[in-house]
């Protein structure tokens, strides 16, 4: 197989916040596709992706995405034009309603001409289902369709670069099942990082995954690849194990544990989320069920 072209490289970023280094010498790779930033509640996963949307500049390090520089005005002027965002808390304004609300954030994406405008607007409100409420006040609608405006949003002008900041926080599993579609949808031809907490979003949706925690690259790779490190590592028994990094009782009654089994331990089958425990193994987490 071969290796699809690198869209983005970011050597060495790092930002602190007075003594917080939310990133601190961040590098990376991403291609077409899906990738997937998984990371604990602090890790620096916004402010990752803060930069490479160039909201915010880093302190340390650069990056390029499509081809350009953003250490340039130049250069971050025609990455913003390629460039989708969808940030963790979307500026909505309630009353706006959700063509007029897509219609506005086209506006600042500088699509001058009106009815080539409300085209794309109606385009990107089809491409998410939202045509039958387009007309409504996003004040009335759900919190599932409020993220799909912000993603249609993102989606204006077909950018070739996606930065999706936990897309499917707070979805049920109906919705998220949906998202995950249309993100799919969204990575065929374009490059996509997605932050979530969501270990199932990026087992089913990502090509790629990186774990970043305390603002570094803990592993980049892919989802079986970050799988096969909890290999040997996942094993069952009738009790809990105190040995293990992390354990919990299952709706068979028996506990599965992960972390170092015990000579002729009955041994499982990894997932995603085992090999991502792992990988922040410094943090030992027991749920009791
Ligand atoms: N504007 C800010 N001012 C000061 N500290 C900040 C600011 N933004 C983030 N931080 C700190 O930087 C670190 C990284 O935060 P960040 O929001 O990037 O993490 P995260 O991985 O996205 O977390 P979560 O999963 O909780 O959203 C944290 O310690 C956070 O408290």
């Amino acid at each position: 197989m071969t290796t699809p072209p690198t869209t983005v490289t970011a050597t060495g970023l790092s930002l602190r916040y007075g003594g917080t280094h939310a990133l601190d010498g961040v590098s990376l790779r991403l291609t077409r596709g899906v990738t997937g930033l998984l990371g604990p509640n602090g890790a620096g996963k916004t402010t990752l992706l803060r930069v490479l949307a160039t909201a915010v500049p880093p302190d340390r390090g650069e990056f390029t995405a499509l081809g350009h520089d953003p250490g340039t005005s130049a250069g971050r002027l025609a990455l913003r034009r390629a460039l989708g965002y969808l940030p963790q808390t979307p500026g909505f304004h309630p009353d706006f309603t959700a063509f007029a609300f897509v219609d506005y954030v086209a506006i600042l994406k500088e699509l001058t001409d009106r009815a080539a405008r409300h085209r794309e607007v109606r385009r990107v409100l089809d491409a998410v289902d939202l045509a039958d409420v387009r007309g409504k006040r996003i004040k009335r609608l759900s919190g599932g369709m409020r993220q799909r405006v912000a993603l249609a949003a993102a989606l204006v002008g077909d950018p070739g670069f996606l930065v999706l900041d936990e897309p499917t926080v707070g979805l049920d599993p109906e919705q998220r099942m949906r998202f995950r579609g249309l993100i799919a949808e969204a990575g065929e031809g374009r490059t996509v990082l997605l932050s979530t907490h969501q270990t199932e979003d990026v087992a089913m949706l990502c090509h790629r995954v990186v774990v970043l925690a305390q603002g570094r690259v803990r592993f980049e790779g892919t989802p079986a690849e970050l799988t096969a490190r909890a290999a040997g590592r996942v094993w069952s028994s009738a009790e809990r194990d105190p040995a293990a990094l992390a354990g919990w009782r299952t709706g068979t009654g028996t506990f599965r544990n992960v972390g170092d089994p015990p000579e002729g331990a009955h041994l499982l089958e990894p997932t995603l989320e085992d090999g991502y425990l792992l990988t922040l193994d410094s943090e030992s987490r027991t749920v009791t069920a």
